[in-house]
């Protein structure tokens, strides 16, 4: 049996969470248009015959010298330093610029062995496919290069191959029917969290986070209860969450049930969703620390 935790990198919207949601054919990770979606290093299981890959979904390496950004680095470099193997996510449809050049940089020096992914195979030219191997050949010569569609199923097979091949041997850290570790509450608010950012993407999508005061199961009725809260950084953003007559909330409210209810199945489910201001909470610590896990 082979075991092993792979840490996923790459820039922001190179595909990391659709990979992992491939993968694991379940959501496990939120998916969005806009980049840096991803804020805490979130695991997806996979088992087979082969063993078992546990996967962190790191958040996208990006420069910046804000607080947020900040963690979302140390957050990425931490779990590289803890993992057996890394996937590296090449979206070549972007040249290389300055991120790629640290995210490179850093995965030279560990020890680590690397597998490299150009993702979106599905919509690259023949010219860019050429850059991205060039880029990676230039950088990382000893890394394997795999090219790839998580979106379309393409390729993901052999990176799967590649990554068992460098797993080491180990019995399953998790029950073979498991695809993730995370608690109930933070799946839960990161599918609002997903639905709530598709729909305000241009206006505030990193103003927004998800607190799950309340989940309770009353057996009486057969129904699962959740409160959440949907938090915005002023007042006047509440408005753009909400929508005309409500019909953002709506939306908000009928995409998340229907995929909260594959994590109850049998289940009936009762969800409150209110919006609230919370002043600036990305540069608060105190809130950064619990989303920021
Ligand atoms: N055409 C195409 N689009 C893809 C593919 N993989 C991902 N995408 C799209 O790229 C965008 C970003 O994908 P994500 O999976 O959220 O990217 P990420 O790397 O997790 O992003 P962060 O969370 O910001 O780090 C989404 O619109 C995806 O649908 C692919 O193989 N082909």
């Amino acid at each position: 049996m082979k075991c092993a935790t792979v840490a996923i990198i790459g820039r922001p919207s190179s595909g990391k969470s659709t990979l992992l949601n491939t993968i694991c054919e379940m959501k496990v990770s939120i998916t969005a248009r806009t980049p840096q979606t991803t804020r805490n290093a979130i695991r997806g299981i996979y088992t087979d015959e082969r063993g078992q890959l546990i996967f962190t979904d790191t958040p996208g390496y990006h420069l910046s010298d804000k607080e947020m950004n900040k963690r979302l680095q140390e957050t990425a470099v931490k779990s590289l330093e803890e993992c057996d193997v890394i996937l590296y996510m090449l979206d070549a449809k972007r040249p290389a610029g300055e991120e790629e050049l640290a995210i490179a940089a850093i995965l030279s020096k560990t020890k680590t062995p690397v597998v490299c992914c150009l993702n979106k195979s599905d919509i690259l030219k023949e010219n860019e496919i050429e850059e991205g191997k060039q880029f990676l050949h230039d950088h990382l010569p000893d890394s394997t290069v795999l090219i790839a569609s998580a979106k379309k199923d393409e390729g993901v097979d052999e990176i799967l191959i590649e990554l068992f091949k460098l797993a080491p041997e180990g019995e399953l850290l998790y029950p073979v029917d498991s695809y993730t570790d995370q608690p109930v509450e933070f799946r839960v608010s990161e599918i609002i969290r997903e639905k709530a950012i598709n729909l305000v993407t241009d206006e505030l999508p990193h103003s927004i986070f998800v607190e799950i005061p309340d989940i309770e199961y009353k057996e009486a009725e057969n129904t699962v209860w959740i409160r959440a809260f949907i938090n915005v950084e002023r007042d006047s953003q509440k408005g753009i969450v909400v929508g005309k007559g409500g019909e953002n909330i709506k939306k908000i409210r009928q995409g998340s049930e229907k995929e909260i209810r594959l994590i109850f199945p049998g289940k009936k489910l009762r969800l409150d969703l209110q919006v609230k201001a919370k002043d600036k909470w990305r540069n608060n610590g105190i809130v950064l620390d619990k989303i920021l896990r």
